[in-house]
């Protein structure tokens, strides 16, 4: 618009820039048993020719934030994640050079970073095709977490920990479930399994009589059965898994009699990718945040009384 055209304004607009934000896609890259994961959360943000869009209304200049979404989710297909940076390159030149009126796109990138969980020699219940790499820890340390309890005479120790983030991308499936007229569930014969786990483990030790556990050791190793155990279990539903955590624990640390869980089903949906004529084999999901949902429970060794509150949120 030129200097004669531009209508005089009291009231000028500034900067401004749209797109969607915080596209959270995972992408799993299926090499042979190998799974490899790219997790990340893509914010877009165009900016250029939108004046009339904020004067009059008039959309002609812009992409829907929508479509921005669903061009992150048909990229992550038809480019792959190579890196954070490549994957933002492609998307900043597709806008900047397909779309006239956009003039800049800004492009920001979280990636999580996710570890292997190392399995267990022997334990493993999986077998041969099922043995598959597909089981991670998601980087950064989990807060550990304890609580004493002391009445001059009874010992009570709670301890355990938040905010482990686990996922495995094969061996888990839900169907079978209640069908009422609400559900709209599909069933899964191979979903994603992520949770972010809580748990909180109590000591058998309550006297001073008794020996005291090796508390750092004990930690370490209800840590690795559980993370074990999330990985070699083939599950059926996060409240299976939930047992199994539980169980292994119980079973190979005898100073352990009860262990309460609070797990967030962290859903991953496979994005429909069809429209964009690609083929979405299990290999780009949106990485939902809310709502989850939450499966809790107890798991204690027999004959012995349950104690740990069962809303214990924060220690
Ligand atoms: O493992 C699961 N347990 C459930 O109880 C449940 N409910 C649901 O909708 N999805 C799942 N997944």
């Amino acid at each position: 618009m030129t200097d004669q055209s531009r209508p005089s304004r009291p009231v000028i607009l500034g900067q401004n820039q749209y797109g969607k934000a915080e596209n959270r896609v995972v992408k799993i890259t299926r090499d042979g048993n190998t799974h490899h994961i790219k997790d990340l959360n893509v914010s877009v943000a165009l900016s250029g020719e939108m004046e009339e869009v904020h004067y009059s209304g008039s959309n002609a200049h812009v992409l829907p934030t929508d479509t921005t979404k669903n061009t992150v989710y048909a990229f992550a297909k038809e480019h792959g994640i190579e890196s954070a940076e490549q994957f933002g390159i492609h998307l900043a030149r597709h806008f900047v050079t397909s779309q006239e009126p956009i003039r800049q796109a800004r492009i920001r990138i979280e990636e999580y970073a996710w570890e292997r969980i190392e399995t267990s020699d022997g334990d493993s219940t999986l077998t041969g095709a099922d043995e598959v790499k597909h089981s991670f820890v998601r980087k950064g340390q989990e807060t550990r977490l304890t609580q004493i309890t002391f009445d001059g005479e009874r010992w009570q120790v709670i301890s355990g920990l938040k905010d482990l983030t686990v996922m495995n991308s094969t061996n888990s499936e839900f169907w079978g479930f209640v069908k009422d007229e609400y559900t709209t569930l599909k069933e899964a014969h191979d979903r994603i399994l992520a949770t972010e786990v809580s748990a909180k483990w109590r000591y058998s030790w309550s006297s001073d009589d008794a020996p005291m556990p090796n508390w750092e050791n004990s930690y370490r190793q209800a840590r690795k059965h559980l993370l074990q155990a999330f990985a070699e279990t083939y599950s059926l539903s996060l409240q299976q898994t939930l047992y199994q955590m539980g169980s292994r624990i119980i079973n190979s640390r005898g100073e352990i009699d009860e262990i309460r869980f609070s797990l967030p089903n962290k859903h991953h949906f496979l994005v429909d990718l069809e429209p964009f004529g690609l083929k979405n084999d299990n290999e780009v999901y949106f990485a939902a945040d809310r709502p989850y949902g939450l499966i809790e429970a107890t798991v204690l060794r027999d004959g012995t009384e349950p104690q740990i509150p069962v809303d214990l949120t924060n220690l």
